[in-house]
Parts: structure tokens; C-alpha cells; sequence
């Protein structure tokens, strides 16, 4: 496969961060292993060795190749992070300079602000443009409806209805996913991302580019974390961008909740929790009806979960330092018993 760079995505922002030299190659990366990087070139497929830790780099990273040796990432224009589970509950992550994050939702139940407004939250953290794609459109009397409500939630919102079953009218998200453009997909399970992902890559089986190391500890080439889209783009699909969670997205809170935050800054208190102060501009616009009290309640849910999930990651640090605290200490008791 050959590609242009600028097809690949290289545009000036990576382009001013490096001087190449004649045998020196950008590479974008389509795979991340524990001791290997693939990647893309304007020649064909690459296989380098990362000379950062490979928790450094993620799929849609550039790098620089000299020869098999990947530099570290390249300052990224977007960042998809989550929160990993288990203990170590610091931001991991997911992708990297990917243009537009399609949220996908359904013209039917799966439909619901509180969670498309995470989703935005967490869109606007990593820097993507938001776009959200409502399938299932020709399973519902008035798709324009479920459009409405969407677009009624940020300015900076595009809103597409389409029956993901449908060749043409998938092909309507080739904007978002043309030469040069990366564009990811997160929703619910069973909202239609897989069906979009088949139709704008023309791969109808996806488990037909998946082979995972063999028994050797050798590796086979996967296309299937970044696949090139027939519109001459790039769609990022990795396991970790089905489990996205929200993380240190307090910017993105902010965004998403303007209106409020711009309301809140006018309360008399500064600390006002908008309950009963006097001089509260938000409960203001609540009884003026500027303000939905709905909408109030579900910024009231996702600026508490945020500052939790921030906090953990916070008091987790803490923690590993109060043991290693108390680790020391007995160490030290050891010590000067053993010394008696
Ligand atoms: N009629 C209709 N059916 C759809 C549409 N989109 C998806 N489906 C169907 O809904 C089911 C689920 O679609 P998938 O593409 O597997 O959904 P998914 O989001 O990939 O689900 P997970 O793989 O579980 O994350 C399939 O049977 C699809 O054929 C649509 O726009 N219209
Ligand atoms: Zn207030």
C-alpha cells in the first residue's frame, strides 16, 4: 500500500516539530506492541522498535524512523485518554490525533442526553470534533427529532441520521473520513459502530485482519487498530476505544456546560452550589426558564463522577506514597532492632 504523507495525515503542525534528514522516514503508527511498533510510511508498512517505553505511544501516533528505530511520539494534535481499570487507576492512552470522534447513538432508546453529553465532555478533553452519528434512523418515524435534541446540545455539534445499512448513506460520513482524516467511533453496544466501520473500510469480516503473536513470540502484521477507510482516510478501532470512561475532563466539562459555567461565574458567592444563596444566577435562569433544571441536575452528576474519578487518580498516588511511607518506616524498625 502507498500513501502520500499527507494522506497518511501528516500536516504542518508535525512537520515544523522535526528536520528530517535523507534516511530518516515519518511514520504513523498503526499498531502498538510491547517491544515492536507498526506503522505506516509513504512507502508501505514499517515494523520499528520504540526507543520509549511502549505505554508511550499510541495507535495515530507520528514518529520519526531512522532505520528500524522509532523517535518518541510526536507532539500530538489530539489525545483520546481513559481511566485504566484496576488499582492503578492513572489516564491511559486510547489513540492519538484522531480529527473527529463519531458518537454513535440510536434513533430509539439508546438515545439519552446524560450520555451523549459524557460523551461530548470527554470528546472535548481529547481535542477531537465531536459528531454524532444516529443510526437506526430508518427504524423511527422522525429521525429530524432525535437530530434536534442532539445539535440542541453544543454549537460546535454535527449531526448526521443515517440506516447504517445503507451503503449511500454511510458514505455520508466520507467527509469526516477523507485523505488525510482520522476519524474513531464510541457508543453503547449494538448501536451500529461495527456496521459503519465495515461499510466506510469495505472490510466485511472484521476478524479477518486480526492475528495475534504466534507461538514463536513472532509477529504478524494487523491493519485492524487503524484501517484505511475507501474514502482514502483513517479509522481507528481498538479495543480500548469501546471501554472509553471519563478522565481528568474537567476542560471538557467546562465546554460542553458553557451556559452554565458562564452562569455560575455571575452567582454572588463564588463558591456558590446554586441551592438556595441569594444572588444565584443559576437558579435565576432556572425560574426565568433560561435554564432547563434537567440540564442542571445532569452537568450537577458529570462535574461530581469527573472530580471523583480525577480524585482517584490523585488519591491513588497518595496511597502509593503513604505505603511506601510505612514501607520505609518498618524497614527502618527492622533496622535498628536487628542493630540492638
Ligand atoms: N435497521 C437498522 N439496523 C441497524 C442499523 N445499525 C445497526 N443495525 C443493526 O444493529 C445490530 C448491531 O449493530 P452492530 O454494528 O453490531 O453494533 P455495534 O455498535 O458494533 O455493537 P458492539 O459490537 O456490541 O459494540 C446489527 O444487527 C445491525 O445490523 C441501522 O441503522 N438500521
Ligand atoms: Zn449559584
Amino acid at each position: 500500500m502507498n500513501q502520500t504523507l499527507a494522506a497518511l495525515g501528516w500536516t504542518d503542525h508535525f512537520a515544523r516539530q522535526v528536520q528530517l534528514d535523507a534516511d530518516q522516514r515519518p511514520t504513523r503508527i498503526t499498531a502498538v506492541h510491547r517491544s515492536r511498533l507498526d506503522g505506516l510510511q509513504a512507502g508501505g508498512a514499517v515494523s520499528l522498535s520504540p526507543t520509549e517505553s511502549a505505554g508511550s505511544y499510541a495507535v495515530g501516533d507520528w514518529v520519526v524512523a531512522s532505520g528500524a528505530a522509532a523517535s518518541a511520539p510526536l507532539e500530538r494534535t489530539t489525545a483520546i485518554t481513559r481511566r485504566a481499570a484496576g488499582e492503578e487507576s492513572k489516564p491511559q492512552l486510547i489513540a492519538a490525533n484522531v480529527d473527529t470522534l463519531g458518537i454513535v447513538t440510536s434513533c430509539n432508546a439508546d438515545f439519552n442526553v446524560a450520555r451523549l453529553e459524557r460523551y461530548l465532555t470527554m470528546c472535548a478533553a481529547s481535542g477531537c470534533l465531536p459528531l454524532v452519528i444516529l443510526t437506526k434512523a430508518d427504524q423511527c418515524d422522525d429521525p429530524q427529532d432525535f437530530v434536534k435534541q442532539a445539535e440542541r446540545l453544543s454549537p460546535l455539534l454535527s449531526t448526521i441520521a443515517i440506516n447504517a445499512k445503507d451503503a449511500e448513506d454511510v458514505e455520508r460520513l466520507n467527509p469526516w473520513c477523507g485523505a488525510g482524516q482520522t476519524l474513531a467511533l464510541v457508543g453503547s453496544s449494538g448501536v451500529g459502530k461495527t456496521t459503519i466501520q465495515n461499510r466506510l473500510t469495505g472490510i466485511e469480516d472484521t476478524t479477518q485482519d486480526i492475528r495475534a503473536d504466534d507461538a514463536k513470540g513472532r509477529h504478524t502484521t494487523t491493519n485492524r487498530n487503524l484501517r484505511a477507510t475507501r474514502a482514502g482516510g483513517w479509522l481507528i478501532d481498538t479495543p480500548g476505544m469501546r471501554e472509553l470512561r471519563l478522565v481528568d475532563a474537567e476542560d471538557g466539562v467546562e465546554e460542553v456546560f458553557s451556559d452554565i459555567t458562564e452562569l455560575a461565574a455571575l452567582c454572588k458567592f463564588n463558591d456558590c452550589a446554586h441551592q438556595t444563596e441569594p444572588g444565584c444566577a443559576v437558579r435565576a435562569a432556572i425560574d426565568n426558564g433560561t435554564l432547563d433544571a434537567d440540564r442542571l441536575d445532569r452537568w450537577r452528576k458529570l462535574d461530581r463522577e469527573n472530580r471523583f474519578n480525577t480524585a482517584t487518580v490523585g488519591e491513588n498516588r497518595a496511597h502509593q506514597r503513604r505505603l511506601q511511607k510505612l514501607y520505609d518506616a518498618g524497614q527502618e524498625r527492622g533496622r535498628s532492632k536487628r542493630g540492638k
